[in-house]
């Protein structure tokens, strides 16, 4: 607990002025209930002796006095732990926000995004618990406890025995009783929680496909049973929360019970004053109330222990993304170069890539070529530092890249990926992603030279670019490369969705335009490689030929033997 706790308590101690006052209230509301009790049971019995007046009077502002502190010290409590939970809460909400961008995309590699979901705002949530239902309940019921058992023990040792035995059972025995009886319903209830929020992230984002596929409805049916399920686990944990409670209660009025049986002998005997008997029990009745928290606090603290456990782990995942605050910064790229890579999938047996050594170089343009699955993306995912080479290296301008502040080297490479992400926002608001301080005309040359003259700045793109065409997307994918004004270039399959002329077209600005730079081109399109400096074919996770356009075609191996499957291709379309 206390390794997974140590993040929460670092977090909860930041509120330390709030959370001490918290809990000083919270003892105070507790012991004046209990002053209130006993002065009040006091009071009644020690009026029906008759005495005069004046000699109630110190017991009756004792009475007020308890009611008062009480009620303001419960406010003052309230007040300062909610306060207190609220300010925790953003930051943990804060802290854990920070750790998942910077694990991004190691997070997503491996957990589904509907899990995640559930983990960053259900585990979350549990936390904003952690103070109010984890700490603060054993430290005043131990404080109540110890004043009242020390307070009872001046009139009574038996009264106190048993509140002290009492002590035990409620806050010890019987929560840890009910803790190892229930242990795996709080894992379960999460568990069904993560994979309802898991099915319904996919049932909403793949409802298209679904609904085509005439899917639709069963998948809805098994969102159903899941859910269903969840409600299932959600009421055992409740009914075994409530027997808990109960049992502890009982407990609680068991021990007065008994306290009221022992002392009242002990006023037989002549051992006690009777006026006191009253008191004693109402002491008793009032101290337990400050127990019933504790029935769910094991369920509690061990919510508190896997909410941290799993928000831990989430956290110390390989993190490519984390920026060591020691890494080397990049300024300007003048050189790439990957050693010998292998690299596997997390999630796969087989090598993606094998020995696989390149250099790129400024003023040098590269395109990738290779069937489909032969490892085109993720090498470029290698040169981007998305992924580590489990063997082998990547070095920018000579230093490796796990070693490079991957923040300052992404601002050095302008993108285009095969799935480019759109806000929904105007086409200005999309371009400034890549150059918040570009301005319209720039923009609108920009558009231009990548033939999107009919979009204008205000235009409204739709959330995932959903109102444009595939290839309007591409290009104004594109077109934020444009903006970015960095010298890499890594463009994976750019303009696949183009029209013959519009590729040509847009291709002719794009090498213009990057001349100096260093330009990566992923492609199933071999025409116009021609004005490629180098050239890289990849089968099967490996490089199996390399060289220039015209090296390649004579070479008459297996860039010729692609470059004649495509020729075929056109003949025939
Ligand atoms: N996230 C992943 N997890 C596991 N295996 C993956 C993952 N992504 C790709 N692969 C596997 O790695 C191999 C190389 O994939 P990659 O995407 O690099 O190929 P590619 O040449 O870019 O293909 P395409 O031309 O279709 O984009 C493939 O066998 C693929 O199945």
């Amino acid at each position: 607990m206390m390794r997974d706790a140590k993040p929460i308590l670092k977090l909860m101690l930041l509120e330390k002025k709030g959370v001490m006052l918290a809990a000083l209230l919270g003892f105070l509301a507790a012991g004046a209930s209990v002053g209130l009790l006993a002065s009040s049971g006091y009071l009644i019995s020690s009026a029906a002796l008759q005495p005069p007046l004046y000699t109630l009077t110190a017991t009756i502002v004792l009475v007020r006095f308890f009611g008062l502190l009480r009620a303001g010290s419960r406010y003052g409590e309230r007040y300062f732990s909610h306060q207190s939970t609220f300010t925790i809460l953003s930051h943990i909400r804060t802290h854990y926000f920070d750790r998942v961008v910077a694990n991004i995309p190691g997070m997503f590699r491996t957990y589904r995004s509907g899990d995640l979901l559930s983990r960053i705002t259900g585990d979350v949530e549990n936390l904003q618990f952690f103070f109010l239902r984890v700490v603060y309940p054993p430290v005043v019921m131990l404080l109540v406890f110890m004043a009242t058992i020390v307070f009872a023990s001046l009139y009574s040792m038996t009264a106190a025995f048993l509140l002290f035995v009492g002590f035990l059972l409620t806050g010890g025995v019987i929560p840890a009783w009910f803790a190892l009886k229930n242990r795996h319903s709080s894992a379960n209830v999460r568990l069904k929680r993560g994979e309802l929020a898991t099915e319904v992230t996919e049932w909403m984002s793949g409802f298209r496909e679904l609904k085509m596929h005439g899917q639709a409805s069963g998948k809805a049916k098994d969102v159903h049973h899941v859910s269903k399920r969840y409600a299932t686990e959600q009421e055992r944990e409740q009914q075994e929360l409530r027997g808990s409670e109960s049992v502890n209660v009982l407990a609680g009025l068991m021990i007065t019970w008994l306290l009221t049986f022992f002392v009242s002998l002990e006023v037989q005997n002549g051992d006690l004053h009777g006026v006191w008997l009253a008191a004693l029990i109402l002491i008793s009745l009032s101290v337990f109330e400050s127990a019933n928290p504790m029935a769910s606090f094991p369920k509690n603290a061990e919510t508190s222990r896997q909410s941290a456990e799993r928000l831990n782990l989430a956290q110390s995942e390989e993190t490519p993304g984390v920026i060591e605050a020691e890494s080397v910064s990049v300024n300007e790229i003048d050189a790439l170069q990957c050693a010998r890579c292998d690299f596997t999938y997390p999630s796969s047996e087989r090598k993606s890539l094998e020995q696989v050594s390149l250099e790129l170089n400024s003023g040098t343009r590269t395109a990738i070529v290779g069937a489909s699955g032969s490892g085109k993306t993720t090498l470029m995912h290698l040169l981007l530092g998305i992924y580590m080479p489990q063997s082998g290296h990547v070095l920018v301008n000579g230093t490796p890249l796990d070693k490079v502040n991957l923040e300052d080297y992404w601002a050095n490479c302008r993108f285009s990926l095969q799935e480019n992400h759109f806000y929904y926002g105007s086409v200005r608001e999309n371009l400034q992603l890549a150059n918040p301080t570009v301005d319209d005309q720039t923009m609108l040359d920009a558009l231009s030279a990548m033939a999107l003259q009919n979009l204008t700045l205000d235009d409204i793109v739709e959330e995932e670019a959903k109102n444009l065409s595939g290839g309007e997307r591409q290009r104004l994918a594109l077109t934020r490369a444009w903006l970015q004004e960095a010298p890499f270039w890594v463009l994976d399959e750019p303009l696949s969705a183009l029209d013959m002329t519009t590729y040509d077209q847009v291709m002719h600005k794009v090498l213009a335009k990057s001349r100096q730079d260093i330009f990566l081109l992923i492609t199933h399109q071999l025409r116009g490689l021609e004005k490629m400096d180098q050239i890289i074919v990849m089968d099967k996770g490996r490089i199996v030929e390399q060289g220039s356009y015209t090296d390649l075609v004579s070479a008459e191996g297996w860039f010729r033997e692609l470059l004649t499957i495509e020729d075929e291709l056109l003949e025939t379309s």
